[in-house]
């Protein structure tokens, strides 16, 4: 029963819904003591000839009304007690999805996203379960278990009362000995749900390359194996839930067995009238809807608590960068100074960054090459602060990056990142995803400066076309290309280019570049790349090596050392006369 002071906070803020659910709960617990008690008196009328019509009228036009006044109240419960859960349901997917959406890169390293659906869906609707029909039986067998048997006691014989409720101790015992079944194998039914989870969402993401290599059938055993294991986990699940009925039922036999005979004898011996155990039997009938309730709130109280305990632990995992107190929340702007000692990410062994010193003015332009792995794009990473850098720091505008809130920091860069992400959305959209308040003609102005205007005035509808898995298919090249777009119209003071330039042609590149020579005049852009030609106009270019700075200055000072740099250059132009040459053969 933990989960329900667990779940305290919320009863608390919902208190009047609560409140009110649980006493129109009880009135009607109350209400339904009638009927058994009126058979009782009918049966004893009958018994002793004193039955006329205007008793039976009186009984029925009582009961009548009874049963038009339970109507409406078990109604009126019904709407305040499960209302209230389906709203805690929304709160909490709302807070998750709030979360998720500030969690930083690594945790989704770490979490699967089948197990974070899995979360946000299965796991919420369990809570819900448990503030809703879990109250409900809560309270429905207290109170009418506690009526009923209290009425039975009092009204009728409590000698008769206690042999019927010999079983009970029974009862209490199958109940907590399923529930803690119940509790391990939901807990792996869950499990297995969310490793199918993973295995959908990993198979549809890769399908493209599933299909080129032929491999669907692999795909498709490997799916109905962990599909067969769902059904074996929730069969184990429903096994026990399927025993819980039948043990009820059979214990409550025991219990009408148990008072109808004795019962009989109370009556042959005069300590009770034929009436009074008629209306017994019929109130014993009423306590099998509060036992069955009690089962069943274990089994929903099970899984709620496996359900709170994993989105709670979801919910309290700590940002692994968040903002330190006193943060400004003015953008940065200014220069930028790199003074990182070393940084090494969590789980591996050598650094990806060391003795990084350097300083990019305002309005320069920062070309950084290396080879792959050289820590291009971490060196990236830590000055837009998606870690934190404990030996070192960067000072944007003369303070450390951490002296500005998240917000602000961000708001200061345009990032195009590797993997370029587009949004099942229109194109129009795409691009002003981060400013949705941009005019259309903002948005044609930053797509001709990316060079994607042409391509996307000769889709049939234009701006407008749907891309992504409900749309159209774009080339690497085009979705490069928008994701330029998206970070130019933002006009950021800091442009970062992670190698997205890579999927273009040397002329797009060139045109390209050119738009974002005028473009950019007074503000900071840094652009990593592997084709040198895509840097070689920097103010400053970075040779990265093993997480180091291997050389650094513009073109022409590295062009007269004999390094990477001019080893790779010349390597690539002669690589880029070849292939011209191949193209006018
Ligand atoms: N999340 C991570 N966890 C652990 N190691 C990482 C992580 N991201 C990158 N690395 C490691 O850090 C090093 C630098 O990686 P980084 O992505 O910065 O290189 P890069 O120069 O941008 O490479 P590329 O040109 O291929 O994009 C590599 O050795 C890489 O394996």
């Amino acid at each position: 029963m933990k989960v329900f002071i667990d779940l305290l906070w919320y009863f608390k803020r919902e208190k009047w819904q609560y409140g009110g659910g649980i006493l129109v709960l009880a009135v009607v617990s109350f209400l339904s003591l009638i009927p058994p008690y009126a058979v009782g008196v009918i049966v004893d009328h009958i018994n002793n000839n004193t039955l006329n019509e205007q008793i039976l009228m009186q009984w029925m036009l009582t009961l009548g009304g009874l049963a038009i006044v339970i109507y409406i109240l078990r109604y009126l419960w019904r709407i305040l007690i499960f209302g209230s859960a389906i709203k805690l349901a929304r709160l909490l997917r709302n807070n998750l999805y709030d979360h998720f959406s500030k969690m930083a890169s690594s945790f989704y390293h770490r979490k699967r996203t089948g197990d974070l659906m899995a979360h946000s869906t299965n796991d919420i609707r369990a809570i819900e379960q448990t503030a809703g029909a879990g109250v409900l039986t809560l309270v429905d067998s207290l109170t009418m278990g506690g009526f009923v048997i209290i009425t039975m006691a009092v009204t009728i014989s409590w000698e008769l009362t206690l042999i019927a409720l010999i079983p009970m101790p029974l009862m209490a015992y199958a109940t907590s000995k399923y529930g803690s079944l119940l509790h391990t194998r939901f807990g792996k039914a869950q499990a297995a749900f969310s490793s199918l989870n993973d295995k959908v969402q990993e198979s549809m993401s890769g399908i493209r390359v599933t299909k080129a290599f032929g491999y669907e059938d692999h795909e498709v055993e490997a799916f109905r194996e962990k599909s067969a294991e769902v059904v074996k986990r929730n069969v184990s699940v429903a096994r026990v839930d399927a025993l819980f009925d039948p043990t009820i039922s059979v214990i409550v036999g025991l219990s009408f067995f148990l008072s109808v005979a004795f019962g009989a004898g109370f009556v042959v011996s005069g300590d009770i009238t034929i009436g009074q155990l008629t209306s017994f039997t019929v109130y014993l009938g009423l306590l099998i809807w509060p036992m069955l309730a009690f089962g069943w709130l274990f089994n929903i109280v099970e899984r709620g608590r496996a359900s709170y305990d994993r989105v709670s632990s979801l919910l309290n995992e700590k940002q692994d960068v968040s903002d330190e107190p006193g943060a400004v929340e003015e953008p940065p702007t200014g220069s930028i100074d790199f003074e990182i000692e070393r940084f090494t990410y969590e789980n591996a062994e050598e650094p990806s960054l060391e003795n990084i010193r350097f300083t990019s003015e305002k309005g320069q332009t920062i070309g950084i090459a290396g080879r792959t792995g050289s820590g291009k794009t971490t060196l990236v990473k830590a000055l837009m602060r998606e870690f934190n850098l404990a030996d070192g720091e960067i000072r944007f505008g003369g303070k450390k990056t951490e002296a500005y809130t998240l917000d602000a920091l961000r708001t200061s860069f345009g990032y195009v990142p590797q993997d370029h992400f587009l949004f099942s959305a229109t194109i129009a959209d795409n691009i002003s995803f981060a400013c949705p308040d941009a005019s259309y003609s903002d948005i044609i102005k930053a797509a001709k400066l990316a060079s994607i205007h042409e391509d996307i005035v000769r889709f049939e509808e234009g701006y407008e076309t749907v891309v992504g898995e409900r749309g159209v298919t774009l080339s690497g090249g085009q979705k490069q290309r928008i994701s330029i777009a998206r970070a130019l119209l933002m006009n950021p003071e800091v442009l970062i280019l992670d190698d997205s330039l890579s999927a273009v042609d040397a002329k797009t590149e060139e045109a390209i570049l050119e738009s974002l020579r005028s473009v950019r005049k007074g503000k900071t852009t840094f652009i990593t790349a592997h084709r040198l030609s895509a840097i070689n106009h920097a103010d400053l270019i970075i040779v990265m090596d093993r997480g180091r700075i291997a050389e650094r200055g513009t073109h022409t000072e590295l062009m007269k050392s004999d390094g990477w740099y001019r080893r790779m250059y010349e390597h690539q132009q002669l690589e880029s006369l070849i292939e011209k040459g191949g193209h006018s053969s």
